[in-house]
């Protein structure tokens, strides 16, 4: 993806960490605002990940970033567009308070680092710029594949996991968040088990959403005639198994959360839990495959 500014003065080394201030580590030298570039860069490879992935806003963006306490490795090739760099791809990770159930079936409250997005522009794929993005956050945040959780992974992304990490055999969830075998091991001393809640009759509602789901509620939450009609929901992949349904996150620790203005109705997940599960709730976003994208270019 092109930008009509200097993306290597911009961001100096080939990948970027970036975090809430939006900034690439070395200081401003006399370049005009490299924040607003910075956030123009996020803003645009965040609608085309939303884009490839056919959900209905972007789940990630520079007014994202800076109110959540999350990580995004940003790629860029230097040589490319005359000595000006192109953007890669990016992903970004950061840590969710989740219930999930582990390999007994029983309820399990953890706060792993989770892969929220991550997108490699389309002509650009499968040239490894997706490994590169993914073992450099690894060794940054000094995390196995096996001990993080994905949130709603593609088809492809799956396909990354399995043939890069051998993550194949995932533990069943009621939520869209998606672990593997491996994922529990070890863990038992520090987490704090909850025995599964019986299920409530009457109305279920979720008591937190994934940022895709909050993405959704959003968009439900403008007055006619702005809102734009839901998408049914959908029943998931076939091959995919159940458990890619609707999440149980309750959002980032209070301890890991910076201070956020005053959210708007629906923007962030209720901090209440609830005891009732989601089980009949599998209101989704489609995700897609593959999009025969030609190169993306920012002007
Ligand atoms: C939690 C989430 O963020 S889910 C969202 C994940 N993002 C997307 O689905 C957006 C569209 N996809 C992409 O941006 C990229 O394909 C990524 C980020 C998933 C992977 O990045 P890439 O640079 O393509 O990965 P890389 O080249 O390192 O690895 C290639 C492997 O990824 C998987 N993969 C990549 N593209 C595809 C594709 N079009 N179809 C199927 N598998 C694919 C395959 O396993 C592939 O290996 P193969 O070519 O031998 O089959």
């Amino acid at each position: 993806m092109e930008f009509p500014f200097d993306l290597n003065a911009l961001l100096p080394e080939r990948i970027s960490v970036l975090d809430h201030n939006l900034t690439a580590g070395r200081k401003s030298l006399g370049r005009p605002d490299p924040q607003r570039q910075i956030s123009t860069v996020i803003d645009e490879l965040g609608k085309a990940s939303a884009k490839a992935q056919q959900l209905a806003a972007p789940i990630t963006s520079a007014p994202k970033l800076q109110s959540n306490r999350h990580h995004l490795y940003l790629l860029k090739e230097g040589e490319s567009n005359g000595g000006r760099g192109v953007a890669v791809g990016f992903l970004k990770v950061g840590y969710k308070k989740l219930f999930l159930l582990d390999q007994q079936g029983a309820h399990v409250e953890i706060e792993p680092l989770c892969v929220l997005d991550f997108f490699v522009t389309e002509n650009l794929q499968r040239h490894g710029y997706g490994l590169e993005l993914f073992s450099y956050m690894l060794q940054h945040k000094r995390v196995e594949p096996v001990r993080m959780a994905y949130d709603r992974p593609s088809p492809k992304f799956l396909s990354f996991l399995e043939k890069h990490y051998g993550l194949k055999d995932s533990v069943p969830q009621v939520n869209n968040f998606v672990v593997f075998d491996g994922f529990f091991r070890d863990r038992s001393a520090v987490q704090h088990r909850k025995p599964v809640p019986r299920k409530v009759e009457g109305e279920i509602k979720p008591y937190s959403l994934t940022e895709r789901d909050v993405v959704r509620e959003e968009q439900k939450a403008l007055p006619w005639p702005f809102a734009r009609p839901a998408r049914p929901p959908l029943s998931p992949p076939l091959s995919l198994p159940s458990q890619y349904s609707r999440s149980l996150s309750v959002d980032s620790s209070p301890s890991r959360g910076p201070p956020r203005p005053c959210p708007g109705p629906g923007a962030y997940r209720s901090q209440t839990p609830h005891s009732q599960y989601l089980e009949n709730v599998t209101c989704r976003a489609k995700r897609t495959s593959s999009l025969n994208r030609s190169q993306i270019s920012f002007n």
